[in-house]
């Protein structure tokens, strides 16, 4: 390694989405001092993304883990967009709205246009949708690679990095450096195989809480409370399952089970149910749980 290979080159980040995990990306990424612009695709949803945002940093200054000073600072390095021509100039795009491969395959197609820079890196933050999908979408699928955080991203300090087929060796160190020495996550490597390591071990568990809850062998709160006492889980796979999203967790197994055919994958019937009643866990305001 020469000297300076240890530098990420990455300062104008761009995040598409601003739900529950492009919020909580550019979040993270603002924190560390990036230059840091967000995309959603009407004004109302752009505002509350914003408010999401600056209550997440909020909370941060009330907790005591950011000062006032770096307050006004990280928010003054939050630049809010509808327009995806703005991101002309970002050196990197993370790409984080929900897991339906056509809306990103037309938002990569839409990137690629946009972004200017030649050595961009264009990312996605799926959870499952096959990453060369998406690079094929584009002029550049060289430059396309996931980098896939954890809910809540300012919090759990895993990103996994999945190359696809077409990824460079360059793109691939460019962004585990960003991840490591940008924001200061631990990365971990996996292939483009949907549910990549972390979801491909979650979601099988998740589902089988679900189809135990489902087929009354105990209650949600006895299943929670068995993980949370009994392995010293830091939230039961129903609290979990609701933190994540219903929509998501059933949107991955789909992917999964469309991936490997395996039953472990298959969503159970309720899952299905509660997504198809908008009870999609703490977002709306029920899930398994009730949310104030
Ligand atoms: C589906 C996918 O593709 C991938 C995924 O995301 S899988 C999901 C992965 N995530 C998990 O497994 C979450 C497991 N749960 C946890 O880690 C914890 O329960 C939790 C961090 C969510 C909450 O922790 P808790 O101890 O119950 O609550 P709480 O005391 O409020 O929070 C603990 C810390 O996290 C911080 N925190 C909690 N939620 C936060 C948020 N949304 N944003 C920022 N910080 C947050 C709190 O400020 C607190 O920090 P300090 O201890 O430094 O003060």
């Amino acid at each position: 390694m020469s000297e300076g290979d240890d530098v990420t080159d990455i300062e104008r980040v761009g995040v598409v989405g601003c739900g529950q995990m492009g919020a909580g990306i550019a979040e993270v990424c603002a924190r560390a001092g990036l230059d840091v612009m967000v995309a959603e695709t009407t004004g109302e949803a752009l505002e509350i993304g914003r408010t999401r945002l600056f209550n997440s940093l909020s909370k941060a200054a009330e907790r005591g883990k950011i000062s006032e000073e770096e307050l006004t600072a990280t928010q003054d390095r939050l630049n809010f967009t509808t327009d995806l021509g703005e991101f002309a100039d970002r050196d990197l795009v993370i790409e984080a709205v929900v897991e339906n491969e056509q809306v990103k395959t037309e938002i990569f197609q839409v990137l690629d246009q946009v972004v200017t820079r030649q050595d961009a890196i264009l990312a996605s933050n799926t959870s499952s949708i096959p990453l060369v999908k998406l690079a094929v979408a584009t002029s550049r699928p060289d430059q396309v690679i996931g980098i896939h955080f954890f809910n809540p991203a300012p919090v759990q300090k895993l990103v996994e990095l999945i190359p696809a087929l077409t990824t460079s060796e360059g793109t691939l160190s460019r962004a585990q450096l960003f991840a490591e020495k940008a924001l200061g996550k631990h990365a971990i490597r996996a292939q483009d195989r949907s549910g990549f390591v972390v979801n491909a071990l979650l979601i099988p568990y998740l589902l089988s809480a679900i189809r135990m809850f489902e087929s009354g062998i105990a209650s949600r709160e006895d299943i929670d409370n068995g993980m949370e006492m009994g392995c010293a889980h830091p939230m039961g796979p129903l609290k979990l399952s609701d933190l994540i999203g219903l929509d998501t967790v059933a949107s991955v197994a789909y992917s999964m089970y469309e991936e490997f055919k395996e039953p472990l994958y298959a969503a159970p019937p309720l899952l299905q149910r509660m997504v198809d009643a908008g009870r999609l866990g703490r977002k709306t305001g029920s899930g398994f749980y009730t949310y104030d």
